[in-house]
């Protein structure tokens, strides 16, 4: 909407001057204009910055202005600017909007006028006018499709003020000639008068219909203003309006409930005044409600009770904590930001939006930033010229592609936003290169080296869990149908219509070249020799006493669930490495489960190992929702007693939460997840062979960690690794992959083997690299470490596919406590013990002294009676 009046302002003296309608008052009527000149374009630049989004500014500017600078005023903020004719050409063709620009012209003859007018639609300013006839004639001329007028007046008066206003020319006038005060001298212009004179009223008693809203547009209530009532109120810059009976009415003036006035306008047809009031104390209602409509609600209601919430906070209420503890509101944002790209259906988004809203205006709150504040800054943003492309950051490029099936973007968002970088380098490279952070052990405290150590930050199990126990309970209780509607969303394979594919699979499903079934072959038979080896020929059998012989032999357990991982890369070398093992200890049903591809197949090569490994059936779905499959059983998913295998976070949660529900009756192999690798390397090391064990975990995902522990290198042998390890990165296909995970990858050099050791058996690493001179020797330390691989001519990636170890092995430093998949994880041990009677006798003594202390006479008879003693 055009504005009704422009005040014009001269910058350099306006601030200072006492004259006319002082600055405070300014905003009243919104709408400022100011000449600007090349020597006062950065005055003109402040003067935007600190009222931008407060009131419209016009600037005039000079011919003498560039372009440039033109651009910047716009894109400063300035409502519009008034420009010569060749600057308006120029920004025309350099795609700035006509809306923006305003052609400026003397005005002072016909022709002048005529021919501005004629050949343009932009908006026209004219200046110095001194003749308002001609104003007149022209804007008969042209009606009601001109483009807006704005003249400014040699010698204003309030006489050619209004008539020119009456015209819907806008008027220009100084603000040294305009006042608040009616009561002022008799040569200013009142600016209620000039208001008041485009305003109509259709009501009989002449008052004028007078919405009153907060600044945010929310309307506070209907009330009636006279030309008087906005006189007064804006004289005193608060809301006073004219009662029907009371006549003037000062707001709050006996309930203190008093507003401050923000601005006054009027609407599209001038029938009905706008106050924008900052409204104090109880609201604006006689009912002491904020609203004559009720209660705030949404986010101006939220804003209500966090600002109370900061004034005097419940003390051990969560918006206390939150406003005390910079660092959980933090997280929660960045948990809640990522929570929202997670969120698929609208009742998720609109759910997640609304957290991350809570969040972020609690952070606003807690720096004294309203929301009015922010939305003036989105208008502000609105109106900029120069748009940025728009490009995510760096540290957040590598997860644009949403990954509906598998990695966790909070994850990755967390340890984006964690690592402090310089602005120029993206993740995991420093001076554009691919990097590891190096530290030098000696220089470091030991607190800061188990902070580099530290793997990058998992969701927090309680998001987690409060994400993955909807998803067991909905297929516990509603079995298939639940597990397909999460194999259509996480997924994305909508055709699939049954979740089992059972054997015998099709030989159609397992095509697969020469080569990749002779590389299964070989590998499956690596395999199986090794895990093989490890069963025990016979029962362990111990005569402990004469007479009392112990045995311990072993059992398969009958049903195994053996989870593929397939989010962000499909894994059948998982699949050997679980089924093998099913196969070699007696499993009697294996069933493999795996997310399917988006058309709902499954890789062939993971049908063709489940097929070798005699596997009853695969399920096709993968996360909590297969987990919670197998542990429970389907309609057409058969229960299992144990469920082995690698996973995202979602899985190895669901793991451990089916693990701990006795009703489930299953158990779990060890929480196994992002893979990781520390490389031990000294000066007999070959850079090339490091850097590619160590890319070759990076690869894996940006969750992965990587870690060379350098004994005794120089800068020199330092230097010729860290080259190797950019340029081999910057030759592979998932280099943004590696990006991510090397950003939180490190080197620490230390001096000695034994302290590389010590470091080592500290971090717990799921695979351990030792590239060092006389490699097995050193096996001898090795106390925590999933799998190790000795020498240089062991690369980690034969223990992944082919040498015959397994490759399902503990993550997180759980290699302190658990062993990797192995034969023993597929079986049982059972004891039993065979007694003689004199064997009953020779350890019968100590069994009933022992009960006889634990108070538990039955069990002392049992032995008694047999013996016939007391
Ligand atoms: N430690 C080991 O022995 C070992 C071995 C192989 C692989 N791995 C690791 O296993 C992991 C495999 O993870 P992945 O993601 O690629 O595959 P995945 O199969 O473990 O996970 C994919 C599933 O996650 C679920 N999911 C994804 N986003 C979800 C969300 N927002 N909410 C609920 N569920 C969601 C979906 O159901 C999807 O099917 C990798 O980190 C890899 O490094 C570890
Ligand atoms: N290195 C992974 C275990 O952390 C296993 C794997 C499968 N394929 C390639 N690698
Ligand atoms: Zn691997």
């Amino acid at each position: 909407m055009a504005p009704a009046l422009l005040v014009s302002i001269d910058l350099a003296t306006y601030s200072k001057s006492t004259q006319g309608l002082q600055s405070s008052a300014l905003s009243y009527i919104g709408n400022v204009f100011t000449n600007v000149t090349p020597e006062t374009v950065d005055l003109a630049l402040t003067h935007l910055q600190q009222s931008v989004g407060r009131y419209a500014n016009y600037l005039g500017v000079t011919s003498l202005t560039s372009i440039d600078d033109v651009i910047s005023l716009l894109d400063a903020g300035a409502a519009k600017v008034f420009v010569t004719r060749s600057q308006l050409d120029e920004l025309l063709s350099r795609k700035i909007s006509q809306d923006r620009l305003v052609l400026a012209l003397p005005g002072n003859t016909k022709e002048e006028i005529i021919n501005a007018i004629g050949g343009t639609q932009v908006d026209i300013y004219t200046h110095q006018v001194s003749d308002l006839g001609l104003v007149e004639a022209w804007l008969k001329e042209y009606g009601t499709d001109r483009p807006d007028v704005f003249v400014s007046f040699a010698n204003p008066d309030m006489n050619s003020v209004l008539r020119l206003s009456k015209l819907a020319a806008i008027p220009v006038v100084p603000a040294e000639k305009l006042t608040v005060d009616p009561k002022s001298e008799t040569s200013s212009l009142s600016v209620a008068k000039l208001i008041m004179a485009n305003a109509t009223s259709d009501r009989p008693d002449g008052l004028y219909t007078t919405l009153v809203t907060d600044e945010r547009g929310v309307a506070l209530g209907l009330v009636y203003s006279s030309e008087e009532s906005v006189a007064e109120s804006l004289r005193t810059g608060r809301g006073v309006y004219q009662s029907r009976k009371r006549g003037l009415w000062y707001k709050g003036e006996s309930s203190g409930d008093i507003q401050e006035l923000v601005s006054i306008s009027l609407d599209c047809d001038s029938d009905c005044l706008r106050f924008v009031v900052r409204q104090k104390g109880r609201g604006f209602c006689h009912l002491a409600t904020a609203t004559c409509f009720g209660e705030y609600s949404g986010l101006s209601k939220l804003q209500q009770t966090l600002q109370s919430r900061k004034a005097s906070a419940p003390e051990g209420s969560y918006t206390a904590r939150l406003f005390n503890d910079a660092q959980l509101l933090r997280a929660k944002i960045l948990e809640e930001a990522t929570e929202l790209c997670d969120a698929q259906t609208k009742e998720e988004i609109a759910f997640e939006a609304a957290d991350l809203f809570y969040f972020a205006l609690t952070k606003c709150i807690s720096a004294g930033v309203s929301l009015e504040d922010v939305e003036r800054n989105l208008d502000a943003k609105s109106i900029k010229v120069k748009r940025r492309k728009g490009d995510a950051k760096p540290a957040f490029i590598q997860f644009a592609p949403a990954q509906s099936n598998g990695v966790s973007e909070k994850e990755k968002v967390k340890e984006a936003a964690s690592v402090p970088k310089s602005k120029s380098d993206p993740a995991g490279t420093k001076d554009g290169r691919i990097t590891m952070r190096r530290y030098i052990t000696s220089q470091e405290t030991p607190e800061t080296i188990t902070s580099v150590l530290q793997r990058p930050s998992q969701r927090s199990n309680e998001t987690i869990v409060n994400i993955v126990n909807p998803i067991i309970h909905a297929v516990k209780t509603r079995g298939d149908s639940a597990l397909l509607e999460y194999t259509h969303k996480f997924d994305r394979a909508t055709s699939l219509t049954s979740p089992v594919l059972r054997a015998p699979f099709p030989p159609e499903l397992m095509k697969l070249s020469p080569e990749t079934q002779h590389a299964i072959d070989v590998s499956f038979s690596n395999i199986y020799k090794f895990h093989a080896a490890q069963s025990e020929d016979k029962p362990l059998v111990v005569e402990t006493m004469p007479g009392v012989t112990c045995t311990r032999f072993s059992r398969p357990i009958e049903r195994v669930g053996l989870y593929v991982p397939g989010g962000t890369a499909v894994l059948p070398s998982t699949a050997l490495m679980l089924g093998v093992p099913a196969m070699v200890a007696g499993c009697k049903k294996i069933v493999l489960a795996s997310p399917p591809r988006a058309d709902g197949s499954i890789t062939p090569e993971i049908v063709y190992v489940a097929h070798k490994v005699g596997a009853e059936a695969i399920v096709l779905a993968g996360g909590a929702q297969a987990v919670a499959a197998l542990a429970y059983g389907t309609e057409s998913v058969s229960k299992v007693d144990k469920i082995l295998g690698p996973g995202n976070q979602f899985v190895t949660a669901a793991k451990m939460i089916v693990s701990n529900d006795t009703n489930a009756g299953v158990s779990i192999d060890m929480p196994a997840g992002p893979s990781e690798v520390l490389v031990i390397a000294d000066e007999t090391s070959n850079p090339v062979f490091v850097a590619s064990d160590l890319l070759s975990q990076a690869e894996h995902g940006v969750d992965s960690q990587v870690i060379l522990i350098a004994v005794g290198l120089n800068e020199t042998q330092l230097q010729a690794i860290e080259n190797e390890v950019h340029e081999q990165a910057m030759r592979l296909p998932r280099v943004d992959i590696v990006r991510g995970s090397i950003e939180h990858s490190i080197t620490l050099v230390c001096e000695t083997m034994e302290e590389a050791m010590e470091l080592s058996n500290a971090y717990a690493p799921e695979h351990l690299i030792l590239q060092v001179r006389d490699a097995e020797s050193v096996v001898e330390s090795v106390e925590n470490a999933g799998s190790v691989f000795v020498g240089e001519w062991t690369p980690e990636s034969v223990g992944d596919y082919s040498a015959g170890v397994n490759h399902s092995l503990p993550t997180y430093g759980y290699a302190k406590q658990y062993s990797g998949v192995n034969l023993a994880s597929y079986l049982k041990h059972i004891t039993s013990s065979n007694l003689t009677k004199e064997g009953l006798r020779n350890v019968g003594g100590a069994v009933m002294e022992l009960a006889r202390v634990e108070q538990l006479e039955a069990h002392r008879r049992a032995v008694s009676l047999r013996l016939g003693v007391e």
